[in-house]
């Protein structure tokens, strides 16, 4: 005989950013909830994403600047050293990879942790081992996605890396092969050459960051290569193989040799593990479809990763807030994805918000861009070392606003912020010319960029 069910309002499976804070507001709403997590209580974010991989670059940035001391300030002497590095990751972003504090957090809230893979077994209902659950109110989906591991002869059951070892790494290797030149791939990459590993990135598609503007991804390419990374774009991985080093053989016949292996070519969701077909969803597909209010399907919620609407803490949290929301019957908010921010944390940042120019095009818009050069920006040219950059602009001349918007430029994820401001709220490019840009801020860069439009 089966488990008896146990009544509960909702149940939330998995708790990345978003699973944590949806199942926050209904429990502090007054909701019985019931949270599964297989592994730790904040998910992928706090133990093996942003966080520690940014104070990572926080360090690596340091070690940035004190190098272009001769250029601007006289000498340094620079001796990188992980340890205070790891040391941080582990006291002070990860607890050891100890997830005590966020369960507390939550369980504060009156909702209970059920440690376990959830799965939906028929509509409304959800098992965790022998436990089954009912969900009176719904089911909020957050399982988020895993490391994607292609099929190359030689790497499975070979020691290669994921951001999930790459994050804990006590030692930086003498040489690391980085598969794949997206977000993942390129920040990773820089941090580790810039802590002395020889680092060498291999990217399938014509260039770093695809999904980037081609601008983007060619002032990071140089940026790279000034610092000592090798970039081989538009390369075919025939196999791996691995005694004591790595080595990538390319389908052209060159090989490159590495201590460490990083794949870092994307990530993958297992819905027929999550039991979506039981309430009616494809459980083949890589993400699930949600609408506004993000639901899946009857009584069924799905936030983050798993969405498609863009794999950031940013999105799944958002989501979050209107899942809830939607559940509690007070919702109001539908979401609206025009105004999306991303920040890639390199040096220098490539920050990004709405539509790429090719985007916009393929979605019918009359599009007009215009691109300024931060180095000749009066802030670009006195910060001079470590300048490069650019600033993009993509607007819909039929409605006279932005449409998009890309950074590069030192702290770029900051002077996005204003760009995002005026593709979110629409405030027409007129309105935008109008404004006074303090001086001499790299956010004056804008100002030319908006006069570019014209031309
Ligand atoms: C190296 C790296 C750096 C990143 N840096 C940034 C950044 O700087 N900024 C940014 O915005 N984003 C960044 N991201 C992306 C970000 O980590 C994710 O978008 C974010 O974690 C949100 O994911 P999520 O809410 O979908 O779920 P996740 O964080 O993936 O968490 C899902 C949780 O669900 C659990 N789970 C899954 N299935 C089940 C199940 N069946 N039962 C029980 N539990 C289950 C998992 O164990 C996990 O804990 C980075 C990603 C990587 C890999
Ligand atoms: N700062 C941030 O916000 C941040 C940082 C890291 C990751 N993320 C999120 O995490 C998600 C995953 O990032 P990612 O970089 O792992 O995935 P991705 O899919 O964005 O990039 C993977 C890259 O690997 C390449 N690739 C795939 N197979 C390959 C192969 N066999 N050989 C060589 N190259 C190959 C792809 O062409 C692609 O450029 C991103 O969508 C991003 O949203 C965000």
């Amino acid at each position: 005989m089966g488990a008896v069910p146990e009544e509960v309002d909702v149940v939330v499976i998995g708790m990345g950013p978003g699973g944590e804070d949806a199942a926050a507001r209904l429990a502090n709403a007054g909701l019985d909830v019931i949270a599964v997590e297989s592994r730790l209580v904040g998910g992928e974010c706090p133990y093996f994403a942003c966080i520690p991989t940014k104070m990572m670059v926080r360090a690596a940035d340091a070690l940035g600047e004190a190098w272009r001391v001769p250029e601007l300030a006289g000498q340094a002497t620079v001796r990188p050293d992980w340890t205070p590095v790891a040391n941080r990751i582990r006291d002070e972003a990860t607890t050891d990879w100890n997830d005590e504090i966020a369960v507390r957090r939550f369980e504060d809230t009156g909702g209970r942790l059920v440690r376990g893979v959830g799965r939906i077994s028929a509509p409304g209902e959800v098992t965790v081992g022998d436990q089954v659950f009912r969900a009176r109110r719904g089911i909020v989906l957050n399982p988020g996605t895993d490391p994607l591991v292609p099929p190359i002869e030689g790497l499975a059951g070979s020691p290669y890396w994921t951001n999930r070892d790459a994050v804990p790494a006590t030692r930086v290797p003498e040489s690391l092969l980085v598969l794949g030149g997206g977000p993942v791939g390129v920040e990773f990459a820089q941090v580790f050459a810039r802590f002395g590993a020889s680092v060498t990135v291999l990217e399938s598609r014509p260039r770093l960051l695809a999904m980037a503007e081609p601008e983007a991804s060619e002032v990071l390419a140089g940026a790279f290569h000034a610092c000592g990374i090798e970039v081989r774009t538009g390369c075919a991985v025939d196999r791996v193989k691995h005694d004591d080093l790595f080595q990538v053989h390319l389908e052209s016949g060159e090989v490159f040799t590495g201590e460490r292996l990083l794949v870092a070519t994307g990530r993958s969701t297992d819905l027929g593990a999550l039991g979506v077909a039981a309430v009616g969803l494809d459980e083949q597909a890589r993400t699930v479809p949600v609408d506004g209010r993000m639901r899946a399907a009857d009584g069924v919620w799905a936030i983050g990763d798993i969405t498609g609407h863009g794999a950031f803490t940013h999105t799944s949290v958002y989501q979050a807030r209107i899942a809830a929301a939607d559940i509690l019957g007070q919702g109001t908010e539908v979401a609206d994805y025009r105004a999306m921010p991303s920040v890639i944390f390199t040096d220098p940042e490539v920050a990004t918000v709405g539509l790429t120019e090719s985007r916009a095009r393929d979605a019918g818009i009359q599009v007009r861009t215009a691109i300024t050069q931060i180095p000749a920006s009066t802030r670009g040219w006195i910060h001079k070392a470590g300048n490069e950059g650019i600033i993009k602009l993509v607007a819909d001349t039929d409605r006279g606003v932005l449409v998009g918007a890309t950074v590069v430029a030192p702290a770029g994820g900051e002077i996005v912020g204003a760009l995002a401001v005026a593709v979110h709220a629409e405030v027409p490019v007129q309105r935008l010319r109008e404004m006074i840009f303090a001086y001499p801020t790299f956010h004056r860069a804008i100002e030319a960029a908006l006069a570019g439009l014209d031309a």
